[in-house]
Parts: structure tokens; sequence; C-alpha cells
């Protein structure tokens, strides 16, 4: 299974700056949709060029203009793009168009999908690298939320898939039982004291 750190900062420098800390840990580095919103796409540029080595994703959540807005991304230096499961159908092969035409990938987020495991199966069809199975920050911060749903929900979907919705130390091993092809952990490693031992110690969890 791989890592993906998730950097949900807000500014460029303190992506540069974490990015740094954690590359040697992770197999992919995520430039949230808060830090592409703040920063512009010139950050997805910045970390590409510091990190040639690494898979940069670009968490885009694109919901529309799916061709146009996974080419602008992939011209910018990402090798993976986002896209919502709950778009369109053409709206996710215009992503994956463009993704063809780089030579690159999209992932379907199935962020707010109601079935997950069927839509899995529907857009891995029309050409999804990988989905992900995502509780997003607002719906982690409900009452009683945790993950099992979404792991049994991607066991289910028997297609490749990742995991994010807090994902941490202790949530890890959970993630990689359940067949995710990667985890993905923000806060838990931007938050932490020390983020490089945070990545660190998740990378030890699951090799
Ligand atoms: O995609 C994310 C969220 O919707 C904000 O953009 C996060 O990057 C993703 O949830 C991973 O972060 P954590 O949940 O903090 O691990």
């Amino acid at each position: 299974m791989k890592l993906q750190v998730a950097i949900d900062l807000l500014a460029v420098e303190d992506a540069l700056e974490l990015a740094g800390k954690v590359a040697e840990y992770v197999d992919i580095i995520e430039l949230g949709t808060p830090l592409i919103k703040a920063a512009g796409l010139s950050a997805v540029t910045a970390i590409k060029e510091a990190h040639p080595d690494k898979t940069v994703f670009a968490d885009m959540k694109t919901m529309d203009a799916g061709e146009l807005e996974a080419d602008i991304a992939f011209k910018a230096g990402a090798d993976l793009v986002s896209v919502l499961g709950s778009a369109d159908n053409s709206t996710i092969s215009g992503a994956v168009k463009a993704a063809t035409a780089h030579n690159k990938g999209i992932v379907v987020d199935l962020i707010g999908v109601q079935d997950k495991a069927a839509r899995a199966r529907e857009v891995r069809a029309l050409g999804a690298t990988f989905v992900e199975f995502h509780a997003g920050l607002d719906e982690q911060a409900q009452p009683g939320f945790d993950l099992n749903g979404l792991l049994r929900s991607g066991e289910a979907a028997q297609v490749p898939f990742s995991v994010a919705g807090g994902v941490n130390a202790g949530t890890i091993a959970a993630v990689q039982a359940a067949g995710a092809d990667v985890a993905v952990a923000g806060g838990a490693i931007y938050g932490a004291a020390d983020p490089a031992l945070a990545a660190k110690e998740l990378q030890a969890a699951i090799n």
C-alpha cells in the first residue's frame, strides 16, 4: 500500500516546507483543495519542481468542465487529478480524456456519494485510475464518525482504491487490511508536532 500526504495548508511556502520534511516517507504528495483555491495551480508546479521523483496529486475535486480543469492541472505538473464521483459521467470521461492525452491519471473522489461501491465500479469503467473512499473534514467532525463504513465500501467495490478520512497511526493498519492501494493522511501529518516523525511512523506501520 502506498502512503499519500494531503497538504491542507494555505500557503505555497508552508506546503514546500512540509513536503521537504516528509517526502522521503511518502509516495504521493497531494496539494489539498483549500491550498489550490488559496494559492492556485502554481502550488502544484512548485511542489513538482521540488519533488520531481514523487507522484503529485492535485486535489481539484472537479464537478464540471472535466477535460478543461484536468488539462490545466496536468499542464501545471500534476500526475494525478481528482474529479468528484457525484459529477456527470461526461465530466469524468472528459477528465479521463485529458489524462490520457498527458499520459497521467484521474482519481474519482466519492465524497458525498451514497452508494460508494456501486459508483466506484461505474467510474472505474469510465477510466478512473483509482477511486477515493473519502469522508471529508466536515463529515469527520460529525458525532459518531468512524472509518469502518468507508473501509467496508472499499472492500466491496473490487476496484483499485484509496481511503481518506482522518487516517492516522491508529487506523492505517485497518486501511491496509481492507485492501486499499493508497492510504491518505492529512491532519495526522501536517497537524503533528513533528510531521517527519508522523510520516515515518505511518510508513513503518504499513511496511
Ligand atoms: O481532501 C481532503 C479534505 O476534503 C479537505 O480538502 C483532505 O485532504 C483529506 O480528507 C485527507 O485529510 P485528513 O482527513 O485530514 O487525513
